[in-house]
């Protein structure tokens, strides 16, 4: 029988995943915010804001009508920022039954409450259950994805049978798609790598070399973990593709939305600026708000997240920052290790 999987979110990733259903023979219905997307995906098959000279395939059905783009499907994806991630669900709320699968494909984490965003939709949609509900992350970038350009990606749910639907569902020939049972460990990795890669950026702008951004993705990993382990995370996943992976993509490609953003404040532009020169959503800046207050709550040391958060927030400069950071007190590579380490005992 053919999937039927409603889409909610027509940016560059929600349409670059609803190709990959269309690709595996899904019946895709698309909810775009804004009626113009509809009606140029209707009239030239084409979503050319976020995706710009990509076919879309013809069994992929627009509409502006949220209840019409849900009605009669057994799997939903949601894929909008996460700044409009808990409307979206509660305006969802009254449409979805309660045997309907979720998956969502947000990286990012809820401002005010500062919770993972499966965490959202089951406040706001009390009727799913938790078994039902998976989240997709890893290294993709939507440009490469609807050029069927070969990638991997996560699906982690606490339920081993909706994990394996949703691998069913989006994997083929180009998108691989692996399980985890790490639900917390796959939304934050996906959540705070932006914070690393605005760092990337900066740190290219600024003119630095490949050593100062290897360090950032390396000690970057080990504030994540650090968070992540504290939030209930298993380590490994930061080893995978959540963790690592998307850090690697996401510091390094011209794609990147955060890393585009961070080089831009590098070179010297102010935030407003940066905002205003892009089109699309850069989650960095509001996860590195998130994950600062978090990193206070939770008294986790987050060096390289502090000083972004200074320059985004505080009117540090980029350069300063880079000096915070090189200026810290001496520590051990890693605390863990120097502990359980006989020969160092003192
Ligand atoms: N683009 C990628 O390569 C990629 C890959 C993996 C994950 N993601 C994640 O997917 C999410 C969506 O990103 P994107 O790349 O599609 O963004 P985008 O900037 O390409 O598009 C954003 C879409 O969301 C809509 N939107 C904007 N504000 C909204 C709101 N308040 N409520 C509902 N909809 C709103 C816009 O109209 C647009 O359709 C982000 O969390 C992003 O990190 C993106
Ligand atoms: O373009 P970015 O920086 O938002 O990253 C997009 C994806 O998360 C990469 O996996």
């Amino acid at each position: 029988m053919q999937s039927s999987v409603a889409v909610i979110g027509a940016g560059s990733w929600g349409t670059a995943l609803a190709m990959v259903l269309a690709d595996n023979g899904c019946k895709v219905s698309m909810w775009a915010r804004r009626q113009e997307v509809v009606d140029e995906i209707l009239s030239e098959r084409s979503n050319s804001k976020y995706l710009p000279g990509i076919r879309l395939p013809e069994t992929i059905y627009p509409t502006a009508d949220l209840q019409h783009a849900i009605k009669g499907h057994h799997y939903v994806l949601v894929a909008v920022p996460s700044v409009g991630f808990r409307n979206t669900m509660r305006e969802l709320s009254a449409f979805l039954s309660s045997d309907v699968k979720v998956i969502h494909a947000t990286k990012g984490l809820d401002k005010d409450n500062l919770i993972r965003l499966s965490q959202v939709m089951l406040e706001e949609v009390p009727q799913l259950k938790p078994v039902n509900l998976a989240v997709l992350t890893g290294p993709s970038h939507a440009e490469e994805v609807s050029r069927r350009s070969p990638t991997t990606v996560v699906v982690a749910s606490q339920n081993r049978v909706t994990a394996e639907t949703f691998q069913d569902l989006f994997m083929n020939s180009y998108f691989r798609v692996y399980t985890n049972p790490d639900v917390v460990g796959a939304e934050l990795g996906g959540a705070l790598k932006n914070i690393i890669a605005l760092g990337a950026g900066i740190s290219d702008g600024l003119g630095f070399g490949d050593n100062a951004k290897a360090a950032l993705m390396t000690r970057g990993l080990m504030e994540i973990s650090r968070l992540g382990l504290q939030l209930g995370a298993a380590q490994m996943t930061f080893a995978g593709l959540a963790g690592i992976g998307d850090l690697i993509v996401t510091c390094t490609s011209k794609h990147s939305r955060n890393w585009r953003a961070g080089y831009q404040l590098g070179q010297g532009k102010t935030i407003d600026e940066v905002l205003s020169s892009m089109n699309m959503v850069v989650e960095g800046i509001y996860a590195t708000k998130a994950a600062f207050q978090l990193a206070e709550r939770h008294q986790v040391e987050m060096p390289i997240t502090t000083a972004i958060h200074s320059v985004l927030f505080e009117g540090r400069s980029p350069r300063a920052g880079v000096e915070d950071l090189m200026g810290r007190g001496k520590t051990h590579e890693m605390e863990e290790v120097a502990r359980i380490s006989m020969s160092w005992e003192s």
